[in-house]
């Protein structure tokens, strides 16, 4: 696939979910406030950067203003839901009866990761500018782009350091890549034939350039499959709002049938595959049956959940739950605990926190540990790095003598084959997404907005430079 366009900045969107189920996202009115670059790398229109040498011409459809969206509830697409109880033979003799006429997209969203040192501090610049990381009050949302320089900055070292320990960058693009190619097989055997497209949030290849090439490809049918098993609005979340921004700019994407499987983790597939790498591991211990099982999964704000709504808690809960259950069912009875690892910044983050729980587990006696990453199915940094290094460190230190890890998905075929069959369920239901347009009040907004971004980045400005302390305190925070 080629990719020739990058990035997205919306600074107006929060995501509220109602319960634990039914998402309704609506966005309020936005606003960017630019900040100088080195020349080596360049703002898009949407306020990613990139490298300048590889920096596309932007096209003005993805530059857009405060609107307001409301996400249709029907447009997810789970396996419990209704659309999907079509059996899967007739899913695909549906799809097949239409093969002459139709021409199925899946694309497949996922976070990126730098693939040098140097992309580090830009790729953190693009992660940290998404307000569906850094959620700031509507007020303050000017300063996205100036705090996301400032704590990109600081971080950099510490993140480099990481990622020179595993390599020298990121294996997100080569392993996803590599799930697009066994996912299009998959698909094949199944009588689908489909085009993979695999859009990054924060790095190349990024989802606006995935978009763009669907659009070259006048694909029909477009299923969007985020390559997170449960739902966060500070990963699926905020790559569907990249998407919902374009289909309420783009003709061509407002009336292309889309499927958006926004969670999967309650898929028998997955279940079944996590639970066949967990025994597979167990079975590596000297006294299996001492083991515990240790979940770790990327943890978020806790804010997100209290306050914004997010599920994600809930469904990683449900997750271990139905990954224990199937354990069970094979006469696997382990101790099992979940803990939240990878916490950024001062807020408090999902608890009880990964390298708080190894500690007390090895003041307890624990001696035999299984660590099991939970919230994402390729290795990365937090695998390679966090879990199978410092936390190991960590655990050896406190006590425990024996460690081991379940290796990521990855391509494990059963676990392609069911992300196949969740594509070729969700195919019936696609449809166009409906969105609103911009609310009138956001326009008598844009003076009072415009004054306030004057008057507080000037207190910005005057505090960060005169304040080399301040610098200091918060350089602390973040490391
Ligand atoms: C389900 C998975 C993830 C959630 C939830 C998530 C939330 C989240 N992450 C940050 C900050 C950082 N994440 C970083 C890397 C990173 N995050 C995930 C997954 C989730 N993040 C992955 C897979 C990766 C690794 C990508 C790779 O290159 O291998 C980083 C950069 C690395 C580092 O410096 O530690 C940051 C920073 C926040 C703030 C957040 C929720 C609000
Ligand atoms: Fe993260």
């Amino acid at each position: 696939m080629e990719c020739v366009r990058s990035g997205v900045l919306d600074l107006g969107c929060s995501s509220r979910f109602l319960g634990k189920g039914g998402p309704a996202t609506s966005c309020a009115g936005a606003s960017s406030t630019n900040l100088a670059f080195s020349t080596k790398y360049e703002q898009n229109s949407h306020g990613n950067v990139k490298p300048s040498q590889l920096a596309a011409s932007g096209s003005s459809r993805f530059v857009h203003r405060s609107p307001v969206i409301k996400q249709r509830h029907n447009l997810s697409v789970r396996s419990t839901s209704a659309e999907a109880c079509t059996t899967f033979d007739e899913n695909v003799r549906a799809v097949s009866s239409h093969a002459a006429e139709e021409k199925v997209g899946v694309l497949l969203l996922n976070l990126g990761g730098p693939e040098t040192l140097d992309d580090v501090q830009p790729f953190l610049f693009n992660l940290f500018a998404d307000p569906d990381i850094i959620r700031l009050p509507r007020l303050f949302r000017f300063l996205q782009r100036p705090l996301a320089k400032l704590i990109s900055t600081f971080r950099a070292p510490k993140s480099k350091e990481g990622y020179a320990s595993i390599g020298g960058g990121s294996p997100l693009r080569k392993i996803t890549d590599e799930q697009a190619n066994t996912l299009k097989a998959a698909l094949q055997k199944k009588n689908l034939h489909a085009n993979i497209y695999v859009g990054m949030r924060y790095w190349y290849p990024f989802t606006e350039e995935a978009i763009d090439q669907i659009k070259k490809d006048k694909i029909t049918k477009l299923v969007v499959l985020p390559l997170y098993p449960q739902y966060s609005i500070s990963t699926s979340g905020s790559s569907i709002r990249v998407l919902q921004n374009i289909v309420r700019e783009d003709s061509y994407f407002a009336g292309l049938p889309i499927s958006i499987i926004e969670s999967w983790y309650q898929r028998d597939g997955y279940v079944k595959s996590m639970a066949d790498l967990i025994e597979k591991e167990l079975s590596i211990f000297s006294n299996p049956d001492e083991v515990m099982i240790f979940f770790s999964a990327h943890g978020v704000p806790l804010t997100y959940v209290t306050d914004a709504g997010d599920p994600y808690r809930d469904q990683m809960e449900d997750c271990i739950a139905l990954i224990m259950g199937e354990l069970r069912s094979r006469g696997i009875v382990n101790s099992h605990t979940l803990a939240y690892q990878s916490r950024v910044g001062p807020v408090q983050w999902l608890k009880p926190y990964t390298d708080e729980v190894l500690v007390e587990l090895g003041q307890q006696g624990v001696k035999s540990l299984l660590a099991v990453p939970v919230s994402f199915v390729s290795e990365h940094i937090e695998t390679l790095e966090e879990i199978d290094m410092e936390y190991k460190e960590l655990a050896l230190e406190s006590g425990i003598k024996n460690w081991g890890r379940v290796p990521a998905l990855g391509c494990t075929s059963s676990f392609i084959s069911d992300l196949a069959d969740a594509v070729v369920e969700a195919l019936p239901s696609a449809s166009a997404i409906v969105t609103k347009k911009a609310d009138e009040s956001d326009s008598d907004m844009d003076l009072m907005h415009y004054l306030s971004k004057m008057f507080f980045g000037s207190i910005l400005m005057f505090v960060l430079l005169l304040s080399p302390r301040l610098i200091s305190a918060f350089r602390n925070t973040l490391l």
